[in-house]
């Protein structure tokens, strides 16, 4: 008897299509040039979403599907994870994911360039997701960063919390009077490197600034409240894109109105990653774990000759940030190679990654929240 293709599907690993996603700033350039094209360039689609379940909420873009990642089935028409996953939940989730999260991955990864500074905006958390836009998920988020260039004489920067004094009052007043400047000054301003990891948990005003190539992993919705009604190349953002359909006044029940310095941000919002493993093989840190938020956990491996991932009855994408290899799992094997995406099913055990080019190997592993953790959706 033949087996079913969807089982097959989750014994083996499966690489993803590019999925590029309309935003309201330009870049991209670096993650074209991230995944070997030619002529990388700039333009309306900043964005690869990556292992995404999650459809993308673009006002006057409705009728494009965007955001759905696409199987590259080799010889065969690409499927849509989210149907394939849909078939056999357990076979591509796990038991334990299932039980909690049913057939939603609970996690969405992406890479994102920006050229132009992005506009202020948060984030809901859970319980304002909840709330707000009966969601049970909110959109805490964490940027790891690849690499950058510097636009217009600036350094790759984040603007993240705000500074001591800001009251939602006065937060309201410097919106309706669209005071960019202002905004910009109530916000701590950070250079970001290679290799750091900043938690932006829900509630968390903040703006990725020019010039950053970053993998970011985040629950899986799309819910942006956008502060400014024009982006900083003069895009202008419609009133759904700033308040996602709440309207203006609920738009600050979103805000979380603590304070930090930009010492605090350093210190508390910048993980340090942690040394998991370190052999001749590889060096395995994790760089967000489930002890830094319950939503999401990202490790990084480095490869010199090979390592065995294993999956323990769930899930996980890994993205290569550098380098090539071969994957080889029971039955089978696939190269890879820098800026390639793959969903790894929980029906794949044990998994050999070797490296094969003269630059290392990176992986990028992207875990769902930790099912055997939390109790419920909260
Ligand atoms: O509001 P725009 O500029 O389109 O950017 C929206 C983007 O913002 C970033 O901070 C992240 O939250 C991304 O996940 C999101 O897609």
């Amino acid at each position: 008897m033949q087996p079913q293709p969807s089982l097959h599907l989750s014994q083996r690993p499966l690489k993803l299509l590019s999925n590029r996603v309309w935003r309201t700033y330009h870049g991209g350039k670096m993650i074209e040039q991230w995944q070997g094209n030619e002529e990388p360039q700039d333009n309306s689609f900043p964005e690869e979403w990556i292992a995404s379940v999650v459809q993308a909420r673009n006002a006057g873009r409705e009728h494009i599907i965007e955001g759905l990642s696409l199987v590259d089935i080799e010889g065969g028409t690409p499927v849509s994870l989210l149907e394939l996953v849909s078939t056999a939940p357990v076979s591509f989730l796990g038991e334990r994911h299932v039980q909690m999260f049913g057939s939603q991955l609970g996690v969405l990864v992406k890479a994102l360039d920006s050229a132009e500074r992005l506009t202020i905006q948060v984030h809901p958390d859970r319980q304002t997701a909840k709330a707000l836009f009966q969601s049970a998920f909110g959109k805490t988020e964490a940027w790891y960063i690849l690499g950058g260039r510097e636009i217009d004489g600036e350094e790759p920067y984040i603007l993240y919390g705000f500074k001591q004094g800001m009251t939602r009052e006065k937060w309201e007043k410097l919106f309706w009077d669209q005071d960019i400047a202002g905004m910009i000054d109530s916000l701590n301003k950070l250079k970001v490197e290679p290799g750091q990891v900043f938690l932006v948990e829900g509630g968390m005003p903040h703006a990725i600034g020019s010039g950053c190539f970053l993998l970011e992993i985040q629950e899986p919705t799309d819910f942006t409240i956008r502060v400014e009604r024009a982006t900083p190349g003069g895009r202008v953002i419609p009133d759904f894109m700033c308040h996602q359909g709440i309207g203006f006044e609920r738009m600050f029940d979103c805000f979380h109105y603590d304070a930090y310095s930009r010492e605090e941000v350093a210190e508390r919002f910048r993980l340090e990653p942690k040394l998991l493993h370190e052999s001749k093989g590889f060096i395995e840190r994790s760089l967000i774990s489930y002890e830094d938020t319950r939503y999401f956990a990202l490790s990084s491996i480095e490869i010199t000759t090979s390592c065995v991932v294993g999956q323990q009855g769930s899930f996980s994408a890994l993205v290569v940030a550098t380098g090539g290899g071969n994957l080889v799992w029971d039955g089978g094997s696939m190269e890879v190679k820098q800026g390639d995406q793959i969903f790894l099913p929980a029906g794949v055990e044990e998994l050999r990654c070797e490296r094969t080019t003269g630059e290392k190997l990176q992986l990028l592993r992207c875990f769902p929240p930790q099912a055997s953790l939390v109790t419920n959706h909260e």
